[in-house]
């Protein structure tokens, strides 16, 4: 059996000491990302501990929202705070498409750097949230369990919540095509609130971004590979990668290997789907299910990665032992 290529959401993390460490000499996270030496060493962390076969940006979603002219920062322990779009004036307030390049300029240093450094094989992804994503948290100024205030804004003022969709996805389109400018391989959107988008709003608001970014990134790149992770969205990752143009779907663990080889695999290449508890709990477990997940999508492409991101709980020990198992 092949040996898929593997790398794993949020690679460089809490989980490592040494991202730990890098941290605490940046002094907190936001300045770990705007610090392109530290961002890119953070990245390159778990290249050489690991040998992965992929390399992601060290960035976060929530730089874009910022660059935008919207407030952010992060609470120790609880996660990001922004300022909040709640109508008309709050959209207006925000910066265009164009104007984010100077905020961003450290983050493409980041990418200079990386692809002088990383080793020849080791693919560089760029990435950016979603526009719904990124949007639910800019209207409500933080992450929330059902993006309710998100929700409320696209049905009580839709001409405001629409119009904060397309200059999320302009200016999500600049921000990639830099990032790939400066050396990014592959870019990767993530969509962590999709599964909340049902019918017609998953069509216009996951669907259509996804699919007018990909559009302009491969008319100004050719060629350049695009994964989109359309998190929790269930059935309607069936068909996702045609109407979006995604040459890769990212699939959570929340389907099963079985379902997405008959439904999604068939349509091209997948990512995914361990649960990443599983690198907290290790064990027999852990060896087992990297090998059901590899044999299980075996018979088209495959990138092996988690469901989601790996957790600050996770044993680095345990990411040894998924990796001596899948390259078995
Ligand atoms: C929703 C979202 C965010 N950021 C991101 C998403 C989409 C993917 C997902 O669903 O996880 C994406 C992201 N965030 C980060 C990356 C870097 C690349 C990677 O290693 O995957 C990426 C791709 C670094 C990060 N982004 C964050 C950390 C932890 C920062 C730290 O305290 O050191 C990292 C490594 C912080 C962050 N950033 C965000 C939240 C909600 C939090 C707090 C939660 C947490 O602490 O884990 C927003």
């Amino acid at each position: 059996m092949d040996v898929p290529p593997v790398w794993l959401m949020r690679q460089a993390g809490r989980y490592l000491p040494e991202y730990r460490a890098t941290r605490a000499e940046a002094g907190d996270f936001l300045s770990l990302c705007y610090n392109s030496e530290l961002a890119a060493e953070v990245t390159l962390q778990p290249i050489r501990r690991y040998g992965f076969d992929a390399a992601i940006l060290f960035a976060d979603i929530l730089l874009l929202p910022q660059a935008l002219g919207a407030e952010l920062w992060f609470e120790t322990g609880e996660g990001p705070r922004m300022s909040t779009i709640t109508g008309p004036e709050g959209l207006k307030a925000l910066k265009g498409k164009d104007d984010i390049h100077d905020h961003m300029a450290p983050v493409y240093e980041t990418c200079r750097i990386l692809s002088r450094e990383l080793p020849k094989e080791t693919t560089l992804i760029g990435f950016a949230g979603a526009p719904w994503t990124v949007a639910t948290y800019m209207i409500a100024g933080r992450g929330t369990k059902d993006q309710a205030p998100a929700h409320a804004l696209r049905t009580e003022d839709e001409a405001t919540f629409a119009a904060l969709i397309d200059l999320l996805t302009d200016a999500t389109i600049e921000y990639l095509s830099k990032q790939v400018e400066a050396g990014c391989e592959v870019v990767k959107i993530f969509d962590s609130w999709a599964g909340s988008l049902k019918g017609e709003a998953f069509d216009k608001y996951a669907m259509e971004p996804a699919k007018r970014i990909i559009a302009e990134m491969k008319a100004r790149h050719p060629g350049l590979p695009c994964i989109a992770f359309p998190r929790e969205a269930g059935d309607k990752c069936i068909g996702f990668a045609r109407a979006t143009g995604a040459d890769c779907v990212a699939l959570d663990n929340s389907v099963s290997a079985e379902w997405a080889v008959e439904n999604v695999q068939k349509d091209g290449c997948v990512q995914g789907n361990m649960d990443p508890k599983l690198m907290v709990t290790g064990g027999q477990a852990l060896i087992d299910e990297t090998r059901r997940i590899k044999e299980a999508f075996s018979k088209g492409p495959h990138i092996f990665n988690l469901g989601h991101g790996i957790t600050p709980d996770a044993d680095p020990e345990n990411v040894t032992v998924m990796l001596e198992a899948l390259r078995a």
